[in-house]
């Protein structure tokens, strides 16, 4: 046991402590770059050269040691206790970024810090945070110092871990503050004794709401951390709500690999002179030098087979899988592990519960293993063993995230691999890679060492009930990943042969893809609204365009596809896709029968005759004796023609009332389909989002339904009950004419 330490020790240590205080500051102040300046172009120092204070012996003039240009953190005005625990955590020289930027951030200036993935970006704000509090004499009793804000919560989690290893000889409280632990009622008690913050937004903003006397009113610095991605429009509502209960006096720093430069979001955060420093901004390549970058053509049929392939002839290695959806990532890693590829397999997303999360990453971060994951894990992540292979399935939403899923491998100075499968219609992102500095070649797949998995799957499916609703919402959200990506140059919903893919995820029948259809159906509708408006509602018209030639004309659009694609240069694998194109004209998109408007403002009960010459005449005219002018009716006529109009009002009544229901129903259903996809909708965003913050509170939504036709039982819901109403209801109207007759003379009889 540690005997407590006397009075006097302790005074003495306060004493000490204070001079070194002073110390810095004036070494700090005396040798402050000049702002603008970036410090990397600095030579280094002379090895020998005396450090910090130097007192001339002659004159007694005191200055200090130049830290601009330090290559190694004890060349840096910072603390006996920074640097002890950085020498603990093996850290002795300085990467590009710490260099460039750590001599601005310890004089508190404001920081804007681009620099590869896995160049140090994390010990550039940790160090200045440190500092600035211990030179503040920062204590328990003067509570929020710093915040570090992170998308995610691994990242905040292993940004908490190097806080806690570097200052490890500093006295200050520090918090992890993430969404999905349960114990928020335990950190609302203590939140407030603590110095330094690491959290996800969600979290931050739940203690700023909920918390009684949450206090930040003395902040002195702001760190965020994957700073694009928390000032995206995803997190800008809750940003602009934390940062608006923030002292405006305060230094900010932002870091990431692909930095923002925006003026509004600098503003957003009201930064002072923001120093700029990009350290790799003049490199030939984006992306760490020892990463090895690849992209070949897969057809989206062919994307599990691929992985499948990828997977069994890579069994000792670490490999990072990244799928665009919660759902398929569950999906494929569900299927996989049932298949057993000999290796052990993983997943992560952002819909599974906190413990689990932190759980899985830190077993990939022990072992080789497979890890399918969501963009959750695409920022910031430091698996400790290196990952060998980055394999990114679906297509990355733009270069900044490829850069950032890649960026999970080549970390500091070990090397590694990375393959992105690209879909024929989406070789467009391989020029944007290209253009934005990327090293990534182009390879062909060698077919002959694929090894199909489909039929595999769909065995799986038939044994395993559960994995057919897996699949279906698998292959849902997938589809509407795509719908819903910005970049419509790369991701066109439209050109996906979306059959073959559900047969190869080993379903029996395409799923039901209700925004596909209306998609489908508005394309058909404006490419031929002249035609469809003045033909096909034209109900007394029987030219109305016969459904199948419909068919043809829509295959017709989809040649413009092939054309494109074989302009491409991917005649290969392209030309087979093109077909598949061609072919797969999905049967919920066409079949659907159009339904017939029929105008209700149609005349009702009310005929127009007219007489050879084309005058109107009254109905009753026609009764009349023509040849001799005698108006008079013959009775026998009178009564046939009476009995006549009235069949025709009756059936013409019961025509109405059937119309009638129908609008309602339609409305109604209209009305619950709009409640309902507005529900999917916001489950399937923070299925593809996958971070932090939003995943909890949806977790408490109520589970969305699914609008499948399987014909699994497991995916029959309400609302495909619905359909089926739907569907019946919408039989044409001579059908319904027909019934109406059948009832009327059923009446008569
Ligand atoms: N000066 C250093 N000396 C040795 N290792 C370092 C040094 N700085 C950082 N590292 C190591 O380099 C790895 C990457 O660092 P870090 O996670 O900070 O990178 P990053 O730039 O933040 O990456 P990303 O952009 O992906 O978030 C970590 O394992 C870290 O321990």
């Amino acid at each position: 046991m540690r005997r407590p330490k006397s009075r006097t020790v302790r005074k003495k240590h306060k004493e000490d402590e204070f001079q070194e205080i002073e110390l810095l500051n004036g070494w700090i102040e005396s040798q402050k770059p000049e702002s603008g300046f970036n410090p990397l172009s600095l030579d280094p120092l002379q090895s020998k050269s005396p450090l910090g204070r130097i007192v001339d012996p002659r004159s007694g003039v005191v200055s200090f040691s130049r830290y601009a240009g330090a290559r190694k953190f004890y060349e840096l005005p910072i603390s006996k206790r920074t640097k002890n625990g950085l020498e603990e955590g093996g850290f002795k020289k300085m990467t590009d970024i710490q260099v460039a930027s750590l001599p601005h951030a310890l004089c508190g200036r404001d920081i804007l810090g681009a620099a590869k993935t896995g160049s140090g970006k994390t010990l550039a704000f940790v160090i200045p945070v440190l500092e600035k509090l211990y030179r503040e004499r920062w204590g328990p009793e003067d509570g929020v110092g710093s915040i570090v804000i992170s998308p995610t919560r691994e990242l905040a989690g292993q940004l908490f871990d190097v806080l806690k290893s570097v200052g490890k000889y500093h006295n200050f409280s520090a918090g992890l503050l993430i969404g999905g632990r349960k114990g928020v009622d335990t950190e609302k008690e203590r939140v407030n004794e603590l110095n330094i913050l690491v959290c996800t937004p969600g979290r931050l903003l739940q203690h700023m709401d909920e918390t009684p006397n949450f206090d930040c009113s003395q902040l002195q610095v702001l760190v965020l951390d994957e700073a694009d991605r928390i000032l995206d429009i995803g997190f800008k509502k809750t940003l602009n709500a934390i940062v608006s209960q923030l002292p405006k006096c305060r230094q900010t720093m932002l870091f990431s690999a692909t930095q923002t430069k925006s003026v509004q979001d600098l503003a957003r955060l009201s930064l002072k002179d923001p120093e700029y420093l990009s350290v790799h901004e003049e490199a030939v390549t984006a992306t760490p030098n020892r990463l090895q970058q690849t992209a070949m053509i897969v057809p989206l049929d062919q994307k599990l087979d691929m992985l499948w392939s990828f997977i069994k002839s890579h069994l000792r290695s670490k490999i990072l899988v990244f799928l665009s959806s919660c759902k398929e990532v569950k999906f494929v890693f569900e299927a996989f592990k049932k298949l057993r590829p000999g290796i052990p397999l993983k997943c992560l997303h952002g819909r599974m519960n906190q413990e689990k999360r932190m759980g899985i990453y830190s077993q990939f971060c022990g072992s080789h293993s497979v890890l399918f994951s969501t963009d959750v894990a695409s920022r910031g992540l430091d698996f400790n063993k290196a990952v060998d292979w980055v394999v990114q399935v679906d297509c990355p939403e733009d270069v900044a995230s490829y850069i950032h899923r890649v960026g999970r491998t080549a970390r500091y100075l070990s090397g590694g691999r990375s393959v992105l499968f690209l879909m024929p219609s989406e070789m467009k992102m391989l020029e944007k890679l290209q253009a934005a500095k990327i090293p990534i070649q182009f390879i062909k797949a060698n077919s002959k060492r694929l090894q199909p998995v489909s039929g595999l799957l769909s065995a799986l499916l038939v044994k395993y009930p559960d994995m057919q609703h897996l699949a279906q919402r698998a292959f849902i959200t997938y589809l509407r990943s795509i719908h819903i990506q910005k970049d419509k140059e790369v991701f066109d919903v439209m050109k996906l042969p979306i059959d073959e893919y559900s047969a190869s995820l080993g379903l029996p029948m395409t799923p039901k893809v209700r925004f596909l259809n209306q998609k489908w159906k508005s394309k058909m509708e404006s490419e031929k609204s002249s035609f469809l408006e003045s033909e096909i509602f034209d109900r007394e018209n029987e030219s109305v365009m016969p459904k199948e030639e419909l068919l043809v004309e829509d295959v017709k659009d989809n040649k413009v596809d092939k054309d494109f694609l074989l302009k491409d240069g991917t005649q290969d694998v392209g030309e087979q896709n093109t077909s598949e194109i061609g072919d797969t004209m999905p049967a919920t998109r066409v079949l659907k029968k159009k339904k017939l408007k029929i105008s209700v403002h149609r005349p009702l009960g009310t005929r127009v005759v007219f007489d050879e010459e084309g005058n109107t005449q009254t109905p009753f005219a026609m009764l009349g004796d023509k040849k001799s002018g005698n108006v008079l009716l013959d009775q026998d006529k009178k009564d046939e023609f009476y009995k006549k109009m009235r069949a025709e009002l009756k059936q013409v009544d019961k025509e109405d009332k059937l119309l009638e229901r129908q609008r309602l129903r339609e409305k109604r259903l209209k009305q619950k389909m709009k409640r309902k996809k507005g529900r999917e909708e916001e489950e399937d965003e923070d299925d593809l989002s996958g971070s932090e913050g939003e995943s909890d509170a949806n977790r408490k939504r109520k589970r969305s339904k699914v609008y499948f036709h399987g014909d699994s039982d497991d995916g029959e819901t309400e609302e495909n009950k619905a359909d089926a109403g739907f569907n019946a209801d919408s039989v044409s109207l001579a059908e319904q004419e027909e019934l109406a007759l059948k009832l009327l003379n059923s009446m008569q009889s």
